[in-house]
């Protein structure tokens, strides 16, 4: 088992406000995280963090064994994948999406002059048809529907055989088909022990694919419950997290909340 991700005692200040206080948590190869909480709780802060994209204020942070500070952090995100709706603004709508995965393992955006290894191109065809995009190859990516735009970002981060996969409410915007979809290949590709570790935010209990095997729940920056899915994930963690009371059920390794009235 080895450690991909330790945060130590980490706060994050901002303007003398703690966005996250006292946050202890360790990822391991082999775990798939949730992190779930309201608006504002700092998940994406987590994530900055996470990605090497920040430092905290105070506490440690450890990414693939080396502490932020003290590590070239551009030779460690070559070893991270990330994937957030601000990594799709990023992408011009005229790249191809075989491209787009392509050029990942060059670590550019858009196709320049590189010579592509036949295993490269071999690799990137099989990521394609492994998210279902083996049809949307030859397409741009502003044609793209914004499901199938999540699953080329997705192909694109796991093309460099990340040590841990990254993702910022994949699911937000999609509709009930292209969530589902993408769900049950989260939920394939979690449940593969050739899979890097993972760490998903999300808003719902309903987003989290079955395989993922932890969660954190945060709240105004700090931890209000953490520890594996099946016992930290209850309807009473989630009224503290969320700040109301919840009808929590669980079914095939799905979950649903509703209010309680
Ligand atoms: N650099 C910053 N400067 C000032 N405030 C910040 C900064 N970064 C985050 N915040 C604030 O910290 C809080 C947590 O932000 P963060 O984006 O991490 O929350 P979140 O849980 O991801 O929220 P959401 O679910 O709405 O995306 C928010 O109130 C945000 O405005």
């Amino acid at each position: 088992m080895v450690n991909v991700l330790r945060f130590t005692d980490v706060s994050y200040l901002r303007n003398g406000r703690p966005i996250l206080d006292g946050v202890d948590w360790t990822v391991t190869d082999s775990d798939r995280w949730v992190i779930l909480g309201p608006n504002g709780a700092g998940k994406t802060t987590v994530m900055k963090l996470a990605t090497a994209n920040d430092y905290p204020t105070t506490g440690t942070v450890d990414v693939l064994d080396k502490r932020l500070g003290r590590v070239d952090i551009f030779e460690l995100r070559n070893r991270i994948g990330f994937v957030s709706s601000a990594t799709a603004r990023r992408i011009p709508a005229n790249e191809i999406v075989r491209d787009l995965v392509l050029t990942a393992a060059y670590s550019v955006e858009g196709r320049w002059n590189e010579h592509y290894e036949d295993i490269d191109i071999r690799q990137a065809e099989r990521i394609l048809a492994e998210w279902d995009l083996a049809g949307f190859a030859d397409h741009t990516f502003g044609t793209l529907s914004d499901g199938e735009r999540k699953r080329a970002l997705i192909a694109r981060a796991v093309m460099t055989d990340p040590e841990v996969l990254l993702l910022d409410e994949p699911s937000a915007s999609l509709d009930l088909g292209a969530r589902e979809r993408l769900l049950q290949m989260l939920s394939g590709f979690a449940q593969s022990p050739s899979s890097p570790a993972m760490v998903m935010v999300t808003h719902h209990v309903e987003e989290i694919p079955p395989g993922f095997t932890h969660v954190m729940m945060l709240k105004a920056g700090r931890i209000q419950a953490i520890g594996p899915m099946a016992t930290t994930l209850t309807a009473d963690n989630l009224e503290a997290t969320f700040g109301m009371p919840f009808e929590l059920t669980a079914h095939d390794g799905r979950y649903a909340a509703v209010a309680r009235p």
